[in-house]
């Protein structure tokens, strides 16, 4: 493995599970594995869990790992191309990203989308330059329009807890008071089609996700329909797809409740953090035996380090 980028670099799915589920009962297995090879960790967004999972991942692996706050730490970075630079941008992606793939062995990059120009951020053009210009392997710790650790985390979670072969598997839009990628939403359906669940997807008018991460999965307008029977239920908040970047309803009644767990085969809940607490999903259910949040959190050490052990397995 030389990217983790998405669901489709991945050529064994079951096998990578197993192989985080097997991390996660013998954490040090590996660890001279990653000695002397180096981790960078380069968020152009802010992060919690992806930046202490991933690195205690690495750690586990016997790696080094250095992490910058780019967009904060580093020079104000240019990514177009062919363009003079006379204005506020100081070094280019070219260069930058050039210079951390002489420091790393291996790289984990995170950029969310500007959430203006739809075609360029599902272009992935500024993840794809860094890939292109750092030349060491990439992991995604979440682009501009998914976040495949998360994601992973999140089948390692449903796996680990699942009672049937093909548990029915809801996401469900929630309220939010900004708008927020689609990443998060659009990775977990990828994989949810690929894990053959009984996957339903369900938001108001309006929010409809890209076809081509919709997949096979049943669409709803209808919250109470969908959640019928569920066994797993994903919370995220999303802005619209079609109307690029934008927040089309204060979504009132959409958050869930321990009202509408009623409803469902008494669900896992979940959610990839953080949340807003109130807004997104309630605190009952937050507070409640049902939430799987914290799960999800551990799982993403387990994916990481997964994902990790492939890269330097073909490192070697
Ligand atoms: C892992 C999730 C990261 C990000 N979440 C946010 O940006 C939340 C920001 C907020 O709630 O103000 C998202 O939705 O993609
Ligand atoms: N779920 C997740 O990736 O959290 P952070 O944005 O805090 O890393």
């Amino acid at each position: 493995m030389k990217l983790f980028s998405s669901v489709n670099d991945v050529t064994d799915i079951q096998k990578l599970v197993s192989e985080a589920i097997s991390l996660k009962k013998k954490p040090f297995v590996n660890e001279q594995l990653g000695k002397h090879k180096t981790l960078g960790l380069i968020f152009l967004n802010p992060s919690l869990r992806t930046r202490l999972s991933t690195q205690k991942a690495a750690l586990n692996l016997g790696m080094q790992v250095m992490v910058m706050n780019l967009d904060k730490e580093g020079w104000a970075l240019e990514t177009q191309d062919g363009i003079i630079m006379n204005g506020t941008t100081v070094e280019h992606i070219r260069e930058a990203a050039g210079v951390m793939g002489e420091y790393c062995d291996i790289i984990g990059f995170r950029s969310f989308p500007g959430l203006v120009n739809r075609d360029e951020d599902y272009s992935e053009d500024i993840f794809n330059k860094f890939v292109k210009y750092c030349g060491v392997p990439v992991v995604s710790l979440e682009s501009a329009t998914r976040h495949p650790l998360q994601s992973l985390a999140d089948l390692i979670t449903i796996e680990e807890l699942k009672k049937t072969e093909k548990p029915k598997v809801v996401l469900t839009w929630a309220p939010h008071v900004k708008p927020l990628p689609q990443a998060v939403a659009n990775s977990f359906a990828e994989w949810m089609n690929k894990a053959d669940y009984d996957f339903v997807i369900t938001h108001p008018e309006g929010y409809d996700l890209a076809p081509e991460f919709v997949g096979q999965a049943m669409v709803t307008t209808n919250q109470d329909e969908a959640l019928a029977g569920a066994d797993f239920v994903y919370v995220k908040n999303w802005s619209s797809y079609n109307d690029y970047g934008k927040i089309l309803t204060d979504g009132e009644g959409w958050m869930m409740t321990n009202e509408k767990l009623k409803l469902t085969n008494n669900a896992g809940v979940m959610h990839c953090l953080p949340v807003r607490r109130g807004l997104e999903l309630s605190h009952e259910i937050l507070d409640g035996p049902n939430s799987l949040v914290l799960n999800q959190a551990n799982n993403r050490v387990w994916a990481a380090q997964a994902v990790l052990k492939n890269i330097l397995e073909s490192l070697s």
